[in-house]
């Protein structure tokens, strides 16, 4: 069998009937259960994990060749649905081998941590990896007969790659048998597919490296294009500085902070959450408004009575606070409330400090921004300058209104 296998990888096998089908099975019996329902993946680097709801058990679909790299976890309509995606015609990446960053050691407290090798610019591409694990983050599924499940498809990858998931930290030791959702539990990212509404989450040997601040200098995002994680930095980066994201919502007050950041069983003592009082109080107040600025969005709609007085206060107290993923959301209020007024110069400027967001959010390289460099008729690094002057250059961004 070889990887030439283009498209729908999944073979149209029917599941192998259990021998005890029998939804109060316990422990052991569910085992040997999904031992007996392995089946065979035509495509040789993914294991195929099934979960229908409407079965006791999931269906393993194993690939051919020893050295499988990925596991989905999903029911067998999305599977497909996922195996039609053109992207598995191409080579498959290699990991991140980066001059950009080190894994390192940084204390009792957070382990490891990726740091930074060299001067980063905003806008660069830090690393781009493949998942080693994806799967749907709510299935039906008792968490228990979840941990079992999600280990015998595990244990269906090659060594190396069960290696790279299983040296992942668990934050939760306490779940001694079952130690791959303790990894799952800490490090989980998401991995949304737009055609497909639910969440996903996913587990990468070197971007689950990077630790947590309230103020995080690179953004994560998952490409579908592609199957990959990227790590992009929102702003310079200086070389030996740590590359941080944010694991939350992090446009909240402290204390809604640190609550949510409870399931990963550390007190964020990042500087912002560091601050002495005063200074605490006014970044509270700042972020405080920008989440009730966004609770107040329905479907991505303006909040009734938002001026553009206020959304410019808002964007400037987001960039004040580092948070470029609202100030970009907020850049974007602008220009609609301003092209709603019809204050075409109001939304130009707008506009501009949007794509500057979305450079630093999805990358110098990402197709946004070729998109955006086609349409000015610009090069990528023409545009960039331009960018980066953040002067309203209207012979330019004229061409993107
Ligand atoms: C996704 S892992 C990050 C990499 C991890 N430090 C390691 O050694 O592999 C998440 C875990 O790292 C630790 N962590 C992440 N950010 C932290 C921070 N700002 N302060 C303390 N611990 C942190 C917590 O134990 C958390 O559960």
């Amino acid at each position: 069998m070889s990887f030439g296998m283009k498209r729908g990888f999944l073979k149209q096998t029917q599941p192998v009937q259990s021998p005890t089908p029998n939804r109060k099975a316990t422990l052991d019996t569910r085992i040997q259960f999904s031992e007996a329902c392995r089946l065979y993946s035509e495509n040789p680097y993914i294991v195929v994990a099934d979960y229908r709801s409407s079965s006791p058990h999931g269906f393993l679909f194993l690939p051919s060749k020893s050295d499988a790299r990925l596991v989905i976890v999903d029911s067998l309509d999305n599977i497909q649905a996922i195996s039609k995606l053109p992207l598995w015609n191409d080579p498959w990446p290699s990991p991140p081998e980066s001059t950009a960053f080190m894994i390192k050691d940084c204390g009792p407290a957070k382990s490891l941590g990726m740091f930074a090798r060299r001067p980063i610019a905003r806008g660069d591409l830090i690393a781009l990896e493949r998942p080693v694990y994806v799967a749907r983050q709510a299935l039906k599924i008792h968490v228990d007969q979840r941990m079992v499940f999600d280990n015998a498809a595990l244990a269906g990858l090659s060594p190396a790659s069960q290696a790279s998931i299983t040296s992942l930290h668990n934050c939760q030791p306490e779940i001694a048998d079952g130690h791959i959702r303790g990894v799952i539990l800490t490090n989980a990212f998401p991995a949304n597919i737009p055609d497909l509404a639910e969440p996903r989450t996913a587990l990468f040997p070197t971007l689950c490296r990077a630790n947590h601040d309230c103020r995080p200098n690179a953004h994560y995002s998952f490409c579908k294009d592609t199957f990959t994680g990227r790590l992009v930095a929102v702003r310079p980066i200086v070389a030996g500085e740590e590359i941080t994201v944010g694991y939350i919502d992090v446009a909240g007050p402290r204390a809604k902070r640190q609550e949510d950041l409870k399931r990963y069983r550390f007190l964020c003592a990042c500087k912002t959450c560091s601050l002495p009082p005063g200074l605490a109080a006014a970044s509270d107040t700042k972020r405080s408004a920008l989440a009730a600025y966004f609770a107040s969005m329905k479907d991505a709609k303006i909040p009734p009575g938002a001026t553009l007085a206020r959304i410019k206060e808002l964007i400037r107290w987001a960039e004040e606070e580092g948070l470029v993923q609202a100030a970009s959301l907020m850049s974007l209020s602008g220009l609609r409330v301003a092209s709603r007024e019809g204050k075409s110069e109001e939304a130009l400027r707008f506009m501009v400090t949007s794509v500057n967001h979305t450079r630093s959010l999805e990358g110098n390289d990402s197709a946004a921004v070729h998109t955006f460099a086609s349409k000015t008729g610009l090069s990528v690094a023409e545009l960039l300058t331009a960018l980066d002057r953040e002067s309203i250059d209207h012979k330019i961004f004229g061409q993107l209104a």
